[in-house]
């Protein structure tokens, strides 16, 4: 028997399967235009997109995978599929940090999907005032990396935005020398955003030592000017090199192996319980001995575990400041709430930036 005559059972099972796939994803989206009836009845506009039934939804999918897949990889297509069956019944749109191409836009991908419609802005600013004033139903700004610390500009937007935090992405960073050029000898300038700069220093200084490293806005843009002449190369992901028609010098060349990037989704509403999720806060306190101390004894107190504290200057005082506190569980949950009950009368200033479901992608 020839390797195609075998082949051929085979592909008719696949075909068989195929069209129960198509079937129950149609029956699917059915579904989900029966959800988008029962919303529009109910007046809920605003509450078509449910981050906190996606991220349990999602986690389900994760723990009944059968393999072979890998969970990330079963999650991916399901998340597909919701992007999808949301889009039927209104679809979104996401501003994210761009111009196409950015690390920022492949977050949003991740956590919408891709049937959601993307729009670029110049700035994190720029993001902030689209969501406030409804031309975007969320925004997609980076806050921090595992090798350079944080997006200092996104938290301090956050102290002056009325808008909430809905979710979190983590996106693993892979950085990619492109160019023109044939060979790396060849590169004088190297354009990219100055935290991939700072990311890619250890191999830019063995491969490229006399090249000249400049500062732009995105990788996105790096990897736009590095489309214009022969002897420029851009440190950008992927996405950059398909786009604007980049040859990939070297891949990989960031020199922290678990390079991640946090991004957050803003929005005019943070998000329900969905059983995992996290609370952002932004404090200060007086400036005294112990007081960030006191100010953060209810969390030890109720047992709440604490994934960060950032301080930034709060720009009142010389030397006042404020911290961003991100905590384990919602805002609704009984131990937060009451821990927060206790911090609001404690602390000089204090603002909920939103509850929101954990990573789950
Ligand atoms: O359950 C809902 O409310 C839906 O709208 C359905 C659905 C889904 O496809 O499962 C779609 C979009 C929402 O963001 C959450 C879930």
């Amino acid at each position: 028997m020839t390797s195609e005559d075998r082949l051929a059972p085979i592909r008719e099972r696949i075909d068989a399967i195929d069209a129960e796939l198509l079937r129950l994803i149609s029956e699917r989206a059915d579904c989900a235009r029966e959800v988008a009836k029962i919303k529009e009845a109910a007046g809920q506009t605003t509450h078509y997109y449910r981050p906190e039934r996606e991220a349990e939804i999602l986690r389900r999918i994760k723990t009944q995978n059968p393999g072979p897949l890998e969970d990330e990889e079963i999650a991916r297509l399901f998340r597909e599929i919701m992007s999808a069956c949301l889009a039927l019944e209104r679809p979104l749109s996401v501003g994210y940090l761009g111009p196409e191409g950015t690390f920022t836009q492949a977050a949003a991908l991740k956590h919408f999907g891709h049937s959601v419609r993307t729009q670029p802005f110049g700035t994190i600013g720029d993001i902030f005032r689209e969501v406030e004033a409804g031309s975007c139903n969320f925004g997609v700004v980076p806050v921090e990396n595992s090798t350079e610390g944080v997006v200092s500009h996104t938290l301090d937007m956050f102290a002056r935005s009325p808008l909430l935090i809905a979710g979190e992405v983590m996106l693993r960073i892979h950085h990619h020398l492109l160019s023109r050029a044939t060979e790396i000898g060849a590169v004088r300038k190297v354009y990219s955003h100055q935290q991939s700069l700072a990311q890619c220093r250890g191999w830019l200084d063995r491969h490229l030592p006399a090249a000249e490293r400049i500062a732009v806005g995105s990788n996105a843009e790096a990897a736009k000017l590095a489309a214009r002449s022969g002897d420029c190369a851009a440190v950008a992901g992927e996405a950059a090199a398909e786009l604007y028609e980049l040859r990939s010098l070297a891949q990989r060349i960031e020199d922290e192996p678990g390079n991640t990037t946090r991004f957050l989704i803003i929005g005019r509403e943070d998000a329900p319980p969905s059983g995992r999720d996290k609370t952002s806060l932004l404090l200060s306190c007086r400036n005294e001995a112990g007081g960030l101390h006191r100010l953060l004894t209810p969390f030890a107190e109720q047992d709440i575990s604490m994934t960060r504290i950032e301080s930034r200057p709060s720009r009142q005082g010389v030397w006042d400041y404020v911290f961003f506190v991100d905590v384990c569980g919602h805002r609704g949950d009984a131990e937060v709430s009451g821990a927060l009950a206790q911090l609001k009368t404690a602390a000089n200033l204090y603002k909920v930036l939103g509850s929101y479901p954990e990573a789950v992608l």
